[in-house]
């Protein structure tokens, strides 16, 4: 066990970000003392990598509940939030006792947003698997679940306790999805940290090879990122809103496409759809919108999206939380990792922006 890099985050209590290999022994120390039981979901496709975990709880004296969620997305529901809720009730746990979510970003969602409502808050700490939820989805205490009307649209602030980010767990990740989760990566680029984008610009396959040296360091890059952004603004009051680049046009693409897409993949057309939206306000030059596609085409990402449904995506787009009243509100780029917010832009710059990602 080599020893892991650690980011700090601050938040309502600090807590740490391991990344590195080999830190499945670490886990006990993690989960504490004086805990009794432990509350492992995960999804289907790591129940085995669950009952490892579970069994090395075990040995150290912890009784460990593991619970399978649905897969993917259809684990953010309501239902599947009863459903543990049920669990856990019958099982008596109590606020000595821990969840644990090992999975993707929806596992480590749904896990933070039972643990912020059981008993009104117990302790979880993430054990995200994907590059998405390390990077992101299971840093900055963001949890929660979706709604028929829209993505996200129920959810807490509930830091977790730790989150582990074992890069082993990597090797058995669909590419699909290791993918998806550079959208992610290339996002804190853009935003904070150029160098990611100039990783990923000298060797897309090196960026992406999850046994390699440079995967790890983007994705202690983009950790920082986020550790930095969340532990100034929590609570999303103002600057938190910048690690939402892309994600206004992504939730609505999303929603429309009925979870078929992946968050990643919507992420990286939403990035284009602001990128555009910045030059036609002209804030970015075409240099700075031809970066963000050529430097998401390099990883194999989407940057167009299918013509024809704008009035729904406009509608789904006022549900976002960064909307007020009747007004959109996008996080744009001025400069390189200069985020700003274009507050209701004109409609004909929105058509334009939309026209373009569709190729019409
Ligand atoms: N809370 C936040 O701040 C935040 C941030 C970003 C994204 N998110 C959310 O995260 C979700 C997307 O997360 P994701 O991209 O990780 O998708 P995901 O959780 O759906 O996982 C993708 C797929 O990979 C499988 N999988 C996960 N780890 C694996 C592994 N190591 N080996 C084999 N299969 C594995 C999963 O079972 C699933 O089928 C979205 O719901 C998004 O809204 C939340
Ligand atoms: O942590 C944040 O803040 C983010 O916005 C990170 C996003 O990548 C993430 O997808 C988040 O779940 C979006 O949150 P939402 O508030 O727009 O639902
Ligand atoms: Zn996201």
């Amino acid at each position: 066990m080599s020893e892991p890099v650690t980011v700090q985050v601050r938040a309502e209590h600090d807590y740490d970000v391991l990344i590195g290999s080999g830190l499945l022994d670490r886990l006990p120390a993690l989960v504490g003392d004086g805990v009794a039981r432990v509350f492992l979901m995960h999804p289907p496709a790591l129940a085995e990598q669950a009952a490892a975990v579970a069994g090395r709880l075990t040995a150290a004296g912890y009784g460990v509940r593991t619970h399978q969620l649905p897969d993917a997305e259809q684990a953010k529901t309501v239902e599947t939030a009863a459903g543990c809720w049920a669990a856990l009730g019958q099982n008596a746990f109590t606020r000595t006792d821990v969840v644990i979510g090992l999975g993707g970003g929806a596992t480590t969602d749904l896990a933070g947003f039972v643990a912020a409502t059981w008993l009104r808050g117990v302790r979880v700490i993430q054990i995200p698997t994907t590059v998405l939820a390390m990077v992101d989805a299971a840093v900055g205490g963001k949890t929660g679940i979706n709604t028929d009307e829209g993505k996200n649209l129920v959810g807490a602030f509930h830091s977790p306790g730790a989150v582990v980010c074992d890069l082993d767990w990597l090797r058995t990740l669909p590419e699909a999805d290791l993918r998806a989760g550079m959208a992610e990566v290339v996002k804190c680029g853009f935003i904070a940290d150029p160098r990611i984008l100039e990783l990923v610009e000298a060797d897309p396959a090196a960026a992406m090879d999850p046994a390699g040296p440079v995967l790890a360091e983007l994705i202690r890059r983009a950790v920082q990122v986020k550790a930095d952004v969340v532990s100034a603004d929590l609570k999303e009051s103002s600057l938190r809103e910048v690690l939402n680049y892309g994600h206004t046009f992504a939730h609505a693409v999303e929603h429309y496409e009925k979870y078929r897409w992946r968050h990643g993949e919507a992420v990286a057309v939403g990035m284009v759809f602001v990128a555009e939206l910045a030059h036609g306000a002209g804030l970015i030059d075409l240099a700075l919108l031809q970066r963000h596609r050529d430097v998401l085409t390099a990883l194999g990402l989407p940057t167009r999206y299918r013509p024809g449904v704008w009035e729904e995506l406009r509608t789904a787009m006022g549900r976002d939380k960064k909307t007020r009243g009747a007004t959109l509100r996008f996080v744009v780029l001025e400069a390189l990792a200069r985020p700003t917010r274009l507050v209701g832009p004109d409609p004909a710059l929105l058509d334009a922006a939309y026209a373009a990602i569709t190729g019409e």
